[in-house]
């Protein structure tokens, strides 16, 4: 396959590079600033058309991504979102995009994560009343707060639980914990790749679900994995469990 990256030089556009490249894929590597051995991204309508890739893999920044998709629609470029932090304008965006090509976007491409949302859910089922509270953890250059996966979990979780948990963010001075509330701390520190904890507590126990990414290269594979199995696929919105 012939593979664009939009974000190539960035901590994991780089490494969805260099996973496409092990792959023996044709990589076009996208930059707004090209330093040898990308195109710029700055006319992404001209690339898309005269290169004519398979896919577009985008690690960028919300706003940009936005950009991408509606070129990608434009020029029919079946596009991976792994990009998090959306607003509701920038998640209709990528829907109307998705009406003409096919879109999958994951806050996660982890496969360890997607196997984290199914362990959640079961236990937020068999522990209706225990209390849960979820800590996220990433490195100290990570500009959205909580992570797209947290988000996920948080969701998962509402829907274990059948009803919207007051999500608190943090806690400080005289806080008493409601029924129906989920603890969400968030820790920026060093050069974490991504670790995010369910802790489910009640009944003189403490159940805790961790998943920890040792490598950036496990979202880059995921991405991957994403980008082959959308070559082909009909218009429409994707999760990453379709293609898992
Ligand atoms: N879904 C998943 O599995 C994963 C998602 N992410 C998400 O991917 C995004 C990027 O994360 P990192 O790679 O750590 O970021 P980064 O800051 O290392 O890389 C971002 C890249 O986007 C480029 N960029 C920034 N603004 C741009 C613009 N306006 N137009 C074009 N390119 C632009 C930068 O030049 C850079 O190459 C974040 O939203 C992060 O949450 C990160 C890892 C895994
Ligand atoms: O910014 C990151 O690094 C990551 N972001 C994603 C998120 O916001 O959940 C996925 C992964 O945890 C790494």
């Amino acid at each position: 396959m012939k593979v664009a990256v939009a974000g190539a030089t960035g901590r994991t556009g780089s490494e969805s590079v260099a996973e496409l490249r092990d792959r023996d894929h044709d990589v076009l590597a996208l930059s707004r600033d090209p330093t040898g051995g990308q195109r710029d991204i700055g006319d992404l309508a001209t690339v898309l058309t005269e290169t004519d890739p398979d896919a577009l893999i985008d690690f960028t920044v919300p706003e940009a991504t936005v950009e991408h998709a509606a070129v990608a629609a434009e020029t029919a470029v079946p596009l991976v979102v792994g990009t998090t932090g959306f607003d509701d304008d920038g998640l209709a965006a990528l829907a109307d995009a998705a009406r003409e090509i096919p879109v999958l976007r994951a806050s996660n491409f982890a496969k360890g994560v997607h196997a984290l949302r199914d362990i959640v859910q079961a236990g937020v089922e068999a522990l209706p009343e225990y209390d849960i509270e979820l800590t996220e953890t990433h490195h100290n250059g990570k500009r959205d707060a909580p992570s797209g996966t947290a988000l996920t979990l948080l969701d998962d979780i509402d829907d274990a639980r059948g009803t919207t948990l007051d999500r608190t963010h943090g806690r400080e001075g005289e806080h008493e914990r409601a029924p129906a509330e989920v603890g969400v701390h968030v820790r920026r520190a060093g050069n974490v790749r991504g670790e995010h904890e369910v802790l489910l507590a009640g009944n003189d126990e403490v159940v805790t679900l961790t998943h920890r990414a040792e490598s950036r290269r496990v979202f880059a594979a995921g991405a991957v994995d994403a980008a082959e199995a959308l070559a082909g696929r009909p218009a429409g919105e994707y999760d990453f469990p379709d293609v898992l």
